[in-house]
């Protein structure tokens, strides 16, 4: 139980209040004095007695409220104000009250000021100091004098009705808050806007609060929420702590259900009560909080208010701690030179600061960010002796097949592992270096020295050393490119896990805006740090991996600045170490993290991006490929992911060719890994389905090709394959489609009507397409009495007919050049009615001179070609070298033969008409 202990009385001048004034401990008021004779009389009679007293001294007087009867029973206090709207207007003249009109509770209170320039706003402020009774008055006019009794409240920890009054009290406390803080963004509710900094000030004020305070925070909580007078004046009154938290937090219930009831919260004034948090107050509050914060308060006549967090007591402590928690975050941090330089001035500016301005939370903002950024922590390596079996295990492990790209990458592993070694080795002469420079009783580190130091410069052979550090330091950036879903991501995953690096994914397709990468500046409203500064924060060290994915999908220069060209800073080893983002605005150095780009082609990155990477081409999977994917990999993930165990699955290799062919079309595994695992899910309802009743025996795990039309549905695609039958006109030529990289065959169809020379081109065939079959149709009619298809070499063979070129599948766009020996050949089948073997399949551009030149796409083309049922591949000389990265499979399965000019690819087409020693020799 709260008790209160009598101590002995004392005298002094009582300034009576008139409704709805009241002061409470740790509050503070202002006192209107127009026409306060009294109060005039009390300073007065202070000043005579104490001519050097000045206003900020500490002056005290009994502010005591008048019984709120007083005024009701027969309005002998009330004097004409005037009249508004033709009603004449009360108001209640404390100056005529009597000993009987006094309450018989008030409170003491140190007058800090006054405030108010013109005559009728003068107004005295005070600040509630304790809880006292009044005794006994001895004096009213011509200013009240009584003797007062302290009301020493002592709560009683132990007691746990008043414990749990107090957390009632604290819990709705700051429901309260949270109503009005919620209220205020709800739309077209006339709402207190309650700034958040005091919002939150006020939380941790509540927070905060311990039990033995706990009548502190009922006063204040009274003083707060608006309540009647006579709910103040019982507030007042109750000396008992409990007492008093009973009758605030019957207070506070009121005011929370009425908020909820209605959602309506009304600004009010002290003066005017309407139900809600008394904003005024709180402004007031917070106001006087900064002042005292900044050391400037208690001497301009503002309020204060002695209870509330940063009015000289807790929180300015609060504030202080704040400012000391981030010096220490930003300490930990350990920033780098320039950036600590930043931070301390940074630092200074904030604790001068007000931290209502906008700018506060600004400056906050970016030094949390300093902070967050790992400017020196790194983690270590994994590049010890068994690095390089470790690495390959776990890119075998995680990949099948892609030998070249892991050759590559090991490779990659291998420098970087004998450069770290290198720098080491640099470092520690570097050290010595110093460490003979430097006085022996001296034993700070490098940096510290040359700041104590300044006039020691660094010598020649130091810089040197440094420079030469510098070049070792650079690491080249690798670029995979390659079709969707080739394992790019997971094998850049793959070399993190090896070298024991964290990995962090920035995905750059669809940035548009330079800002994104390296961050707004400052000086824009909700500014933050870029995608590369944010996964370094990310990360929380500064040598991770950054996986760069979709590199070629950054979006191109525009009027929000150039993307690509941002990238440059940070993908050129020559300029990273010192990278620049907007928002931090110092120097990065982002020449530790390893960088690894992904493109799914290479013809949209900028060619100055392109040049700072190193190029690593991945392909398409054949079928063999992806089957063996499907079974190592693909296959063992999906059956963990849809709860089964391999025995209660198994997919035979038709059947996974079956879905491999008819159900996907990719170069990548990502729609193949999805068909399996619906596969999987199917068998898992069967066997939960066979499990729950009881019917495992007939559960068969094998799944049957007849069953992947009722799991996955129909065939989505069917094979273009060769044709049966040829005719004149038709040739079989080679695509690998530039989206998802995927390769097949495609017919060329040349028919011939009567007309006058026109050439007719259809199959949605591209600008370079179209050129193609001109350049093929002005050799064919410039060589048509070689190849016998005039009588006479001034006979035009298109003088009395019209051509029609047509590639099916006319939906999908075709160009490139690399159809130009397929017309050709077409067209001398067309001349000369003779077959193009429909097995035979053709790839390579022609030039006027009839020269076949190399085109791209060729390991892509001959997977299409072998899974459509060619035999045998005409392609030109120069891609020779191409055919040795294909996949064995494919190199067995076709019949490769290689043409350097068109009477070649004749040879080979008809041998028995063009011999390749009788007629292409000569003509070559
Ligand atoms: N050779 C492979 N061996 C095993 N799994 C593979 C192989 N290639 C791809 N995968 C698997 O295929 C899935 C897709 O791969 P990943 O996400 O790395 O593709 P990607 O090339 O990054 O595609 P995108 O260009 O669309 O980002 C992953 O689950 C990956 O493990």
């Amino acid at each position: 139980m709260g008790k209160s202990s009598s101590k002995s009385t004392k005298v002094l001048p009582l300034i009576p209040l008139a409704p709805p004034l009241a002061v409470l401990p740790g509050t503070t008021l202002k006192i209107p004095i127009t026409n306060r004779a009294d109060v005039a009389a009390i300073l007065a009679k202070i000043y005579s007695i104490s001519p050097t007293a000045k206003p900020d001294a500490a002056i005290t007087v009994a502010c005591v409220p008048l019984n709120s009867n007083s005024l009701s029973k027969d309005g002998r206090l009330l004097i004409e104000k005037g009249k508004k709207n033709g009603k004449v207007v009360f108001e209640s003249d404390p100056v005529a009250a009597t000993k009987k009109d006094l309450f018989g509770y008030g409170c003491v209170a140190k007058v800090s000021g006054v405030q108010g320039r013109r005559q009728g706003e003068l107004a005295l402020v005070v600040e509630g100091l304790e809880r006292v009774e009044v005794v006994n008055v001895l004096q009213e006019r011509p200013y009240f004098e009584g003797e007062l009794r302290t009301a020493q409240e002592e709560v009683d920890v132990s007691d746990p009705a008043v414990a749990e009054q107090f957390q009632l009290l604290k819990q709705l406390s700051r429901e309260l808050l949270a109503l009005v803080r919620l209220s205020s963004i709800l739309p077209r509710t006339p709402t207190v806007s309650l700034p958040p900094i005091v919002a939150r000030r006020l939380e941790l004020y509540i927070q905060r609060k311990d039990l033995s305070e706990a009548g502190m925070l009922a006063d204040f909580m009274a003083n707060v929420v608006d309540c009647t007078h006579e709910e103040k004046l019982r507030v007042l009154a109750a000396t008992d702590v409990k007492e008093r938290l009973d009758r605030v937090v019957q207070i506070l219930q009121r005011q929370i259900s009425s908020i909820q009831g209605s959602t309506r919260i009304t600004v009010t004034s002290t003066t005017i009560p309407t139900g809600s948090f008394d904003i005024d107050q709180l402004r007031r509050i917070q106001q006087e909080a900064l002042k005292r914060r900044t050391g400037i308060a208690g001497n301009n006549g503002m309020p204060g208010f002695p209870g509330f967090p940063g009015a000289g007591g807790q929180g300015g402590e609060e504030e202080a701690n704040e400012i000391e928690e981030l010096k220490k975050r930003l300490q930990d941090a350990k920033l780098s030179r320039e950036a600590d330089k930043v931070a301390q001035r940074e630092l200074q500016r904030l604790q001068k600061m007000n931290p209502a301005q906008a700018e506060y939370q600004v400056c906050r903002n970016y030094l949390e960010n300093l902070a967050e950024i790992p400017w020196t922590k790194t983690t270590a390596d994994q590049l010890d002796a068994k690095t390089l079996v470790k690495a390959k295990k776990q890119l075998d492990d995680d990949h099948y097949g892609l030998d070249k790209i892991k050759k590559r990458l090991l490779e990659y592993l291998a420098v970087m592992k004998l450069k770290q070694e290198a720098n080491r080795s640099i470092d520690d002469q570097i050290k010595a270096l110093v460490r003979t420079d430097v006085p022996s009783d001296e034993n700070e580190d490098k940096e510290e020295t040359t700041e104590k130091n300044p006039a020691k410069e660094p010598s020649e052979a130091e810089l040197k050393l440094l420079e030469k550090k510098r070049m070792v330091d650079k690491a080249p950036i690798l670029l995979l490119v390659g079709p969707p879903g080739t394992g790019k991501t997971s094998l850049a995953k793959s070399v993190a896990t090896a070298l024991g690096r964290k990995f962090h994914r920035i995905s750059l397709g669809g940035v548009r805006d330079e800002a994104e990468i390296r961050g707004h500046r400052r000086t824009y409203v909700a500014a933050m740090p870029g995608l590369i500064v944010n996964g370094l924060k990310k990360v929380g060290v500064a040598n991770p991996l950054f996986l760069l994915d979709e590199i070629d999908k950054l979006g191109v220069s525009n009027y929000n600045g150039d993307p690509s060209a941002a990238m440059l800073e940070v993908l050129d080893p020559e300029q990273n170490h010192t990278f620049t983002d907007h928002y931090v605005n110092i120097p990065i150095d982002l020449s530790k993290v390893l960088f690894i780009a992904t493109a799914n082609s290479l013809d949209t990155i900028p060619p100055p991006l392109l040049d700072r990477m190193e190029t690593i081409q991945l392909s398409g999977y054949t079928t063999l490929e992806k089957r063996h994917i499907a079974t190592r990999h693909l296959l063992p993930k999906q059956i963990t992911t849809n709860g089964l165990h391999s025995d209660n699955i198994e997919i035979p290799t038709d059947v996974l060719d079956k879905i491999i062919m008819s159900y996907t079309r990719e170069s990548g595994v990502r729609n193949l890994e999805r068909e399996i695992g619906s596969v999987c899910r199917s068998k898992a309802v069967e066997y939960a389905t066979a499990k729950d009743t009881d019917t495992l025996s007939t559960y068969n795990p094998v799944v049957m090709l007849s069953d992947l039309d009722a799991i996955l549905g129909i065939e989505r695609f069917t094979e273009e394959l060769t044709e049966q039958h040829s005719r004149p006109g038709v040739v079989t030529g080679l695509v690998a489609y530039s989206t998802g990289g995927q390769g097949s065959i495609l017919f060329i169809e040349i028919a011939d009507m009567p007309g006058s020379g026109r050439v007719q081109l259809t199959g949605k065939l591209g600008d370079v397409l179209k050129e193609s079959v001109e350049v093929a149709l002005s050799w064919v009619k410039a060589h048509a009495f070689e190849l016998g298809l005039s009588a006479s070499e001034d006979e035009d063979i298109m003088k009395n007919r019209s051509i029609h070129v047509h590639c099916p599948s006319g939906a999908i766009p075709k160009d490139g050049p690399s159809a130009g020996l397929a017309h050709t050949i077409a067209l001398i089948s067309l001349f000369s009615g003779k077959q193009v073997p429909p097995t035979l399949a053709m790839t390579g551009e022609v030039s006027l001179r009839g020269r076949v030149l190399p085109v791209g796409g060729i390991k892509e083309k001959l997977i299409g070609a072998l899974r459509a049922g060619v035999e045998r591949v005409l392609l030109p000389e120069q891609n020779r070298k191409d055919v040795r990265d294909c996949p064995e499979e494919v190199k067995r399965g076709l019949q490769i033969e290689y043409v350097g000019h068109i009477w070649e690819a004749l040879g080979k087409v008809w041998p028995e008409r063009w011999d390749r020693g009788m007629v292409v020799e000569s003509r070559l």
